[in-house]
């Protein structure tokens, strides 16, 4: 029997529909720290959430799940029911898919212990970032992080399993859920992002090897605070305008890292008066974030320390975030320093 090999004539495509994420996690398992899959499938079991999420976050408005949930979460914050849906999708992918035995999420005030014996991994998660600008259709994001337990698998699950510093992730990752919905993800091999295909059903391969701009010209900060933060951070932001940078904010933490991490630029969340530690979450909005910053080539601090340093000392610890391009970190800090060295 004649044979011949698989040659596709391409050109009469027109286009390419590209590597899956799933091929492209299989194609780098071995890249994996401990290559044995289970990490693998909870980044499937993640970006399996993720599209039922996008599909009620794009529904939100013809379906009863927009507005608030009439409940206030563990930080004293309004729920919405898409903060709600949006947990319970994310811990059903979790607990479903078997590799994980604990889960921090925002929307939960203690540890989830999934009693599950097998598990190796930990998760963090915020399930729905930037709620605010849900009923508004603005972009809105989830961000995790994965951790592998300290302790022996199948003991029950010890502080130490849960409050690891941002150093010791396995992977971190976030989901926009914007003008196109995209997954970006780190396992420390660098940053790569997929772009969701609606009517496939797929996330592809879209933004290969994402590395940040080592300068930038965008400033994001909320400026309603300028009366409650430091001088050092309003020095700062002057100087930024001095030099006719863009300010940009959208108030979705996912949203705002995203386009700095792309296109260059700062994203800042100080410690004000009223919030002296912060708003942002450690756990899992601060660490996940750095690790992805790192990984593309730009830094993460809290005005003084590296985020992924610090040792957490309570699950939904606050903490100050200066995050995005190398340079713009690193001159926001001088700034800090200088007013701090004159008081
Ligand atoms: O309204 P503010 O104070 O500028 O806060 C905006 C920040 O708060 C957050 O919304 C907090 O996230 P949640 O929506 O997950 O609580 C960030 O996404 C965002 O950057
Ligand atoms: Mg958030
Ligand atoms: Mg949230």
């Amino acid at each position: 029997m004649k044979t011949k090999p698989y040659e596709p004539n391409n050109s009469a495509l027109g286009y390419s529909v590209g590597v899956t994420l799933d091929r492209f996690i299989k194609s780098k398992q071995d890249d994996f720290p401990f290559a044995s899959g289970e990490l693998s499938q909870i980044l499937r079991d993640i970006a399996l959430a993720s599209k039922i999420v996008n599909r009620e976050i794009n529904r939100a408005g013809l379906s009863n799940i927009s507005g608030a949930f009439g409940n206030t979460n563990v930080q004293g914050e309004e729920q919405q029911k898409l903060d709600v849906v949006a947990n319970i999708r994310f811990c059903r992918a979790l607990t479903k898919g078997g590799e994980v035995c604990a889960i921090v999420s925002e929307e939960d005030d203690e540890v989830i212990d999934l009693q599950n014996s097998s598990g190796k991994y930990v998760v963090a998660m915020d399930p729905l970032d930037g709620s605010s600008n849900i009923d508004v259709n603005i972009s809105i994001g989830t961000i995790f992080s994965i951790y592998r337990r300290v302790t022996p698998v199948g003991s029950p699950i010890q502080p130490e399993d849960i409050m690891q510093p941002g150093s010791k992730q396995v992977a971190a990752g976030y989901v926009l859920y914007g003008s196109s919905t995209m997954l970006v993800y780190t396992t420390g091999k660098g940053v790569n992002g997929f772009t969701y295909e609606q009517s496939l059903g797929e996330f592809f391969l879209s933004h290969p090897n994402v590395t940040a701009p080592e300068n930038g010209s965008i400033y994001s900060i909320n400026e309603g605070l300028k009366s409650q933060v430091s001088d050092g951070v309003n020095n700062y932001i002057e100087a930024c305008k001095e030099r006719n940078y863009s300010a940009r904010y959208i108030g979705s933490l996912v949203a705002d890292f995203h386009r700095n991490l792309l296109k260059g630029g700062i994203y800042i969340y100080p410690s004000t008066a009223k919030a002296p530690h912060g708003k942002l979450r450690l756990l899992y909005e601060a660490n996940s974030l750095a690790f992805i910053a790192e990984q593309a080539g730009a830094s993460a601090t809290d005005g003084k320390n590296r985020i992924l340093d610090i040792k957490p000392t309570s699950l939904h610890q606050r903490t100050p975030l200066y995050i995005g391009s190398k340079a713009m970190v690193e001159e926001s800090q001088e700034f800090l320093k200088e007013t701090e060295i004159s008081q």
